[in-house]
């Protein structure tokens, strides 16, 4: 396989991962042949345009894809284990668990019914320890995210907090189980800018303390530079480039990389809420166009682009890209 961040000791790997979702209108081919590693302990940005594959992938690796969709090929590996292949019962008992997941809209994993004390204990059910423990762990984990006045939380509702207390509850839920990997799927989206940066901050902290993995899913590029240690791009449901932040962000290898780039006003640091547009539109999923997918909107593609569809060359150590340029520069190296 190629690898997708060149580290030795990965949590997660992702082997030619692909996804279908089946529709009226015909079968959207929403992931095709995903290579990816998660490295241990290491926190991974997953970037790209709207519609390119990035929620469907979070949602592949924590087994919460909608009904219409089908694995319709390669593995997902965790320490041995192929999660593709997982039934209900093992997905149940990894979720939570082994693997957690934050969400855009805090309200998808918090109950509105329910005191968030009553969750954060609820959600420690497979533990045998007394409640008053669980109670206990609970406040200090809201502690951890820095709620104030955690002991008083315990008793409020959902709908009692601002958007952003409320992802911080769902980053302290997540955590409470102290999982080997945590996705979080745009968490700061719903959040101003000044929200955005404490979140962020504050995620960049637990994993350090905690040690797990994080994939952080985000239409920020800047945000993603500030937190995370390895990026993948995608584009059209394919992986287009990987690397460490520090060579993607200061020499991309995929022209698609370097039009998200030129295009980010914000260059990096400063912030910027959404990706602005690169001309054209994405092909249509239903009917993926040969060659590179990306070709029609590539300033630089020629006959091959449209001939042969580019394997992940290498674009440094660890980094990789998926475009024919780089077997040009390779070969005249
Ligand atoms: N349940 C579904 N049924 C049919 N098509 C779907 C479904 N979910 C996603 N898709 C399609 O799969 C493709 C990938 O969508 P996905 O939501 O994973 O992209 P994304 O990069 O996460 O986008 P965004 O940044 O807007 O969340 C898109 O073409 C989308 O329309």
């Amino acid at each position: 396989m190629d690898s997708a961040s060149g580290h030795s000791d990965p949590l997660l790997t992702v082997e030619r991962l692909s996804v279908d979702f089946d529709t009226p209108r015909g079968t959207i081919h929403a992931l095709r042949d995903i290579d990816l590693e998660v490295p241990k302990g290491r926190i991974l940005g997953l970037v790209g345009e709207s519609g390119c594959g990035k929620s469907t992938l979070a949602y592949s690796l924590i087994g919460l894809l909608s009904g219409n969709a089908r694995i319709a090929g390669g593995a997902i590996r965790m320490t041995g284990t192929d999660l593709t292949r997982a039934t209900a019962r093992q997905w149940r008992d990894l979720r939570g668990q082994r693997i957690s997941m934050i969400f855009q809209d805090p309200m998808t994993s918090l109950n509105p019914v329910g005191s968030v004390g009553r969750q954060m204990t609820d959600i420690q059910y497979r533990d045998r320890i007394p409640a008053s423990e669980k109670r206990r762990r609970a406040v200090e984990m809201l502690e951890k995210v820095q709620i104030p006045d955690p002991e008083s939380k315990l008793d409020v509702y959902p709908h009692q907090l601002s958007g952003g207390m409320r992802q911080r509850v769902c980053i302290a839920m997540a955590l409470l189980t102290r999982p080997e990997l945590l996705i979080a799927d745009e968490p700061t989206t719903a959040l101003d800018a000044t929200l955005e940066v404490q979140i962020v901050r504050l995620l960049q902290d637990l994993q350090r303390e905690i040690g797990c993995s994080v994939i952080f899913v985000s239409h920020h590029l800047g945000t993603v530079a500030e937190l995370c240690d390895e990026v993948a791009v995608m584009y059209a449901g394919e992986v287009v480039e990987t690397g460490a932040v520090r060579d993607v962000f200061r020499t991309p290898a995929h022209p698609y990389t370097q039009a998200l780039f030129e295009c980010d006003p914000a260059r990096i640091r400063e912030a910027t809420r959404h990706l602005p547009t690169i001309p054209g539109t994405l092909p249509d999923l239903r009917q993926v166009p040969e060659g590179c997918c990306f070709k029609a909107r590539c300033p630089r593609a020629w006959d091959l682009c449209a001939a042969k569809h580019p394997p992940l060359y290498a674009a440094g150590a660890g980094h990789h890209g998926r475009c024919h340029l780089l077997a040009e520069a390779e070969a005249s190296a």
